[in-house]
């Protein structure tokens, strides 16, 4: 009997529920327990829904990030946040914000860091820790969750982050080594299964992503001595390990004392044989082989084509899972009303991957006879996407094919094209300028879904998306910034907007997945060959362009941007898919410069979180993705300059491929990790022009102009003054007209005070 389970389920709900109840709430528009309700009606709903599963996951929900719970339960919380007035919720959210619902404007916290999660576009709190770090077990928030879950008459797993992907997660605040911190940190672990075991856990899954890394030895010794501790409570242990093969930790995981093991057999198909001739005679194996991490269905025929030999074998001791967690899908293919039918016959969305894994149960545990009819229905839906005329296009392939490496080169080196364009542009020292976006106010949102639902005219859009630009140059006029945006009013979201406008791109009502908090987005989804049939931003640049004599920066989002944050197909080489986007933004490049534009922004914000987890496969993706990038952005005119942007950029690994991309300015998040990036420039003299966030955007905060004076100065330290420029983190549309002007005035104020020194 083959045990089905599940390992994590998407929070936010499927008409994002909780996104609503968590803004509500720091609006000060509703209260803490109004905001609780919400969280346990969604808990509720998502057992609900995952029902028929053997094991259903609790401690997956989180009102904000999984990895900051952890950090509370932990209670690992920085000083500075404690002995501030309020609940735990208010300091909840005071570290991952900024700010709690009960703070003015004026009380600052440093918010937590906030990073990738592994490969994913899901954000979380990093931990910080310095070498003084003591642990202390905060277990009633998991607790209850689990007496929750019991009684709905949920047979609840426990599922939390295993202690040495937490410890690898955190951030030194010292110069300390985190690792060090073990010794501390397991007896709270150990305390907290044990509380757990105590209130009726009989599995407990720990999640260790990290298996999926290349991990150094100290890292692989912890593991053991981690685990031989561990397993001295009376639990029993499922080492979830996902994302992408073991590789060398494979004989690793074989050695760590506990019951049951978790493989991506998506990613790790290849390794699930070994695993199996290593498993200790109890051991369960839990083969994760629903792809968590896409929407395309399973094929499931092939699937229990592989299976059957294994079940047979494992009986009860095989467990059947998704990849990984569920949170980087959306909810429910069944909300969507506007797909091809011959397209979303491909789909699967977190539910309906549930019910392909309780079809493959069945077929294990009583014979493929009795779901005849469904694997008959999915091999067709195979089939068809196999052969579909929707998939393929030959004048894209071809377009392909003629490619030249020479498209990717400017005409001129760096210096040469820098003198052009200071000639063209004579901007001042320290130039100031944002990131592209700015508000996206209730009222552009709501015009979208007015022009969606059909209550109001293509024309009047247009017209009230002209008056939000206008409204954008304006203001930037009025702070003097030097280089403007049109401000990306009409862009739902930077992939998305793209997306909705090439063929190859299909797009979803209501498939959101969380990226950070209350924030979502709705990747595309590329089902085939892509082109660009007309121009996407041309028009509403040069509307911009109109209003200001001052240079209006176009605002492209790049080739391997697109690529990580859509879902693709997984019928050819991301490579090539890559190559297909770069060709078509290069096409609205060059429409950009021939209509006038001079500066051209081409935002490459995920560049960085598609490096493969495992080091030696680097150098293969940064070859086609800097290629991508420059076959899309090189072929102008030495005069037009080039901008780049990207996010939580930790590149000190990769300083030299940033360089390559040979963008004539590049902007980067820096502000909450002071400056950290400028390590990467102690052994690399970074060759272009440079500007690095001084104003962080994700926390409601004002940041003052010595602040930024400070930052700037600490950068001129490593970078030539020339070289530098001043603008936010990153893009402003989520914050409020009110929290950006000032924050700008004074971004614009430090400017001028650095350009006196
Ligand atoms: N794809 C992507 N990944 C990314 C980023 C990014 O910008 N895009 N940035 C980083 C993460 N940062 C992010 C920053 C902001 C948002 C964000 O603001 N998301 C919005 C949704 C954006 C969107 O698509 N909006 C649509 C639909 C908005 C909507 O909810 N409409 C309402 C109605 C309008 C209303 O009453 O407000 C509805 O349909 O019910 C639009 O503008 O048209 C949100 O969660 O609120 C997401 C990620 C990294 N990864
Ligand atoms: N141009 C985009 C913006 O300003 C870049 C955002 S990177 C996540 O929103
Ligand atoms: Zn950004």
């Amino acid at each position: 009997m083959a045990i089905l389970h599940n390992l994590g389920f998407p929070r936010i709900g499927r008409k994002r529920e909780l996104k609503k109840a968590l803004e509500a709430y720091w609006q000060g528009q509703s209260s803490e327990s109004e905001l609780e309700q919400t969280a346990a009606q969604l808990r509720a709903q998502n057992w609900q829904l995952q029902q028929g599963l053997d094991w259903l996951p609790v401690g997956d929900f989180s009102l904000y990030d999984q990895v900051l719970d952890l950090s509370f339960t932990l209670g690992n919380i920085p000083a500075r946040l404690q002995h501030l007035a309020g609940s735990e919720l208010d300091n909840y959210f005071r570290l991952a914000r900024g700010r709690s619902a009960q703070d003015s404007a004026c009380s600052c916290i440093h918010a937590g860091e906030m990073t990738k999660w592994f490969d994913t576009n899901y954000h979380y709190i990093v931990p910080e820790v310095t070498a003084q770090t003591e642990f202390s077990l905060q277990s009633s928030r998991l607790l209850q969750q689990f007496r929750e879950a019991k009684a709905q008459g949920v047979q609840a797993k426990p599922v939390l982050i295993g202690p040495l992907t937490y410890l690898w997660l955190c951030k030194a605040k010292d110069q300390s080594e985190p690792l060090a911190l073990l010794p501390r940190l397991l007896p709270v672990y150990q305390q907290l299964l044990q509380t757990l075991q105590q209130a009726g856990a009989e599995w407990i899954q720990l999640d260790e992503p990290i298996l999926a890394t290349e991990l150094s030895e100290p890292w692989q010794l912890a593991f053991v001595s981690a685990y031989s501790l561990l397993a001295e409570v009376p639990v029993k242990l499922l080492l979830a390990s996902y994302f992408g093969q073991l590789g060398a930790n494979l004989p690793l995981l074989q050695a760590l004392p506990v019951a049951g093991i978790h493989l991506d057999a998506v990613r790790g198909r290849a390794e699930v044989q070994q695993v199996l001739q290593g498993l200790a005679p109890q051991q369960v194996l839990s083969l994760g082989v629903i792809d968590g991490r896409n929407i395309w269905k399973t094929d499931l025929t092939a699937v229990l084509d592989w299976l059957e030999p294994i079940a047979a074998l494992l009986g009860d001791r095989l467990w059947l899972a998704p990849s990984c967690s569920l949170l980087h899908v959306p909810v429910d293919l069944d909300s969507e009303q506007k797909l091809l039918p011959e397209l979303k016959n491909w789909l699967a969305f977190a539910k309906q991957k549930l019910q392909e894994l309780q079809i493959l149960g069945l077929a294990l545990n009583q014979g493929r006879l009795l779901v005849a009819e469904a694997l008959i229905d999915n091999a067709a839906a195979i089939a068809s996407r196999r052969q579909s005329a929707l998939v393929h296009n030959p004048a894209v392939q071809q377009a392909l094919q003629q490619i030249r490496p020479e498209q990717a080169q400017r005409q001129s080196p760096y210096p040469v094209r820098a003198q052009q364009q200071a000639a063209r542009f004579a901007l001042p020292l320290y130039p100031t300028t944002t990131i592209g976006s700015f508000p996206q106010t209730t009222a552009i949102r709501q015009a979208r879904l007015a022009l969606k639902k059909g209550t109001i005219s293509a024309a009047q859009y247009r017209d009230q998306m002209q008056t939000e630009i206008a409204h954008a140059v304006a203001q930037q006029e009025q702070l003097g910034l030097d280089v403007l945006v049109h401000g990306e009013a009409e862009r739902n979201d930077m992939v998305e907007y793209f997306g909705e406008q090439l063929s190859g791109f299909a797009f979803s009502q209501h498939g959101w997945v969380q990226s950070y908090g209350s924030r979502c987005v709705k990747p595309p989804i590329i089902y085939g060959d892509i082109s660009r049939p007309q121009p996407m931003t041309v028009a509403w640049t040069q509307y911009a362009q109109s209003l200001t004599t001052k240079p209006m920066k176009g605002m492209l989002t790049g080739p391997v941007t697109m690529l990580n944050w859509s879902f693709v197909r997984d019928d050819q080489p991301r490579q090539q898919t890559c190559l297909q986007l770069a060709l078509a933004i290069r096409q609205e490049v060059q429409d950009l410069e021939a209509a006038g534009v001079g500066i051209i922004q081409i935002d490459e914000a995920a560049l960085r979180e598609g490096l493969p987890l495992r080091q030696s496969e680097w150098q293969q993706y940064l070859d086609w993705a800097v290629f991508a990038f420059k076959l899309c952005a090189n072929g102008v005119a030495d005069s037009t300059q080039i901008h780049t942007h990207m996010c939580y950029s930790e590149f000190n690994d990769i300083i030299a491929e940033i360089a390559a991309l040979d963008a004539d300015v590049i902007t980067i998040e820096t502000s909450r990790s002071d400056m950290e990036l400028l390590r990467a420039f102690e052994h690399f003299d970074y060759p272009n022009q440079i500007g690095p966030g001084v104003y962080d955007i994700h926390s409601p905060n004002t940041p003052t102009t010595a602040q930024m004076v400070k930052l700037m100065q600490k950068a001129a330290q490593q970078i030539p003054a020339q070289r530098l420029w001043v603008n936010p983190d990153c893009g402003l549309k989520t914050r409020q007209w009110s929290e950006v002007l000032p924050a700008l005035k004074n971004m614009v104020a430090a400017a001028q005070q650095l350009r006196q020194n």
